[in-house]
């Protein structure tokens, strides 16, 4: 189900807070620095409980921290978490995005780069409705990020997939369409310079 609804959220930070996205896409997720984004997410996620309110969303693949893979593992043991399917995609998207020599060494030894480069392409290779990038891909070098988006691009026919990153041109440049987070409501945002007055308002 590649549909995502909220109805009458009510937390700490939000407020009656109501949307709908519908169908496979990519969508670009902005919002001041403590809006919610994360937060909203980890409720999506099941991880945060819902106070009040209701949702309805398909099987979201959301990584919140990086700090969620076990330093003492290598990438390698994670892929042995995936299916025959998903571990044939993973080395296919990886392959894209330039290769990487270091999956049979520990995580907690990566880079930054290197960590999210590992995560991006593992849960792209997920099955899952919808996927969430939560500044996931920040770290990566420009070339990357561009692959990045391509290879997104190609997945918008099958997901709906959420980008969140405080780089707000390329946010516009690589996503179908942009809505701004804020407490009582999440809403499209035409382009660029409103997104950015709003921000700092
Ligand atoms: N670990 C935490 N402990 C306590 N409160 C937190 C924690 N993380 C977030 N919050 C609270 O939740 C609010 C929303 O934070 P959240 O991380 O969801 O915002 P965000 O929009 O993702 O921010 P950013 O763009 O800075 O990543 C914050 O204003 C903060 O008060």
């Amino acid at each position: 189900m590649t549909r995502l609804r909220v109805e009458k959220l009510t937390t700490d930070i939000f407020e009656n807070l109501s949307f709908d996205i519908s169908g496979p896409g990519l969508y670009g997720l902005i919002g001041r620095n403590g809006i919610g984004k994360s937060t909203l997410f980890s409720l999506l996620n099941g991880e945060v409980k819902l106070s009040k309110g209701n949702f309805s969303v398909g099987k979201v693949c959301y990584v919140p921290s990086l700090d969620i893979f076990d330093k003492y593992l290598a990438a390698n043991d994670y892929l042995k978490l995936l299916s025959p399917k998903e571990q044939t995609e993973f080395h296919k998207n990886l392959e894209i995005m330039g290769g990487a020599d270091f999956l049979t060494q520990k995580i907690g030894k990566y880079s930054l780069g290197m960590k999210e480069l590992f995560t991006f392409v593992y849960v792209l290779s997920i099955r899952s409705d919808v996927l969430i990038l939560d500044e996931l891909l920040d770290g990566l070098d420009e070339q990357r990020r561009f692959t990045a988006y391509a290879l997104l691009r190609q997945c918008r026919k099958e997901k709906l997939i959420l980008l969140t990153s405080h780089n707000l041109s390329e946010v516009f440049d690589a996503t179908d369409r942009v809505y701004i987070l804020e407490k009582t409501s999440l809403k499209v945002i035409g382009d660029l310079a409103t997104a950015q007055a709003q921000i700092s308002l």
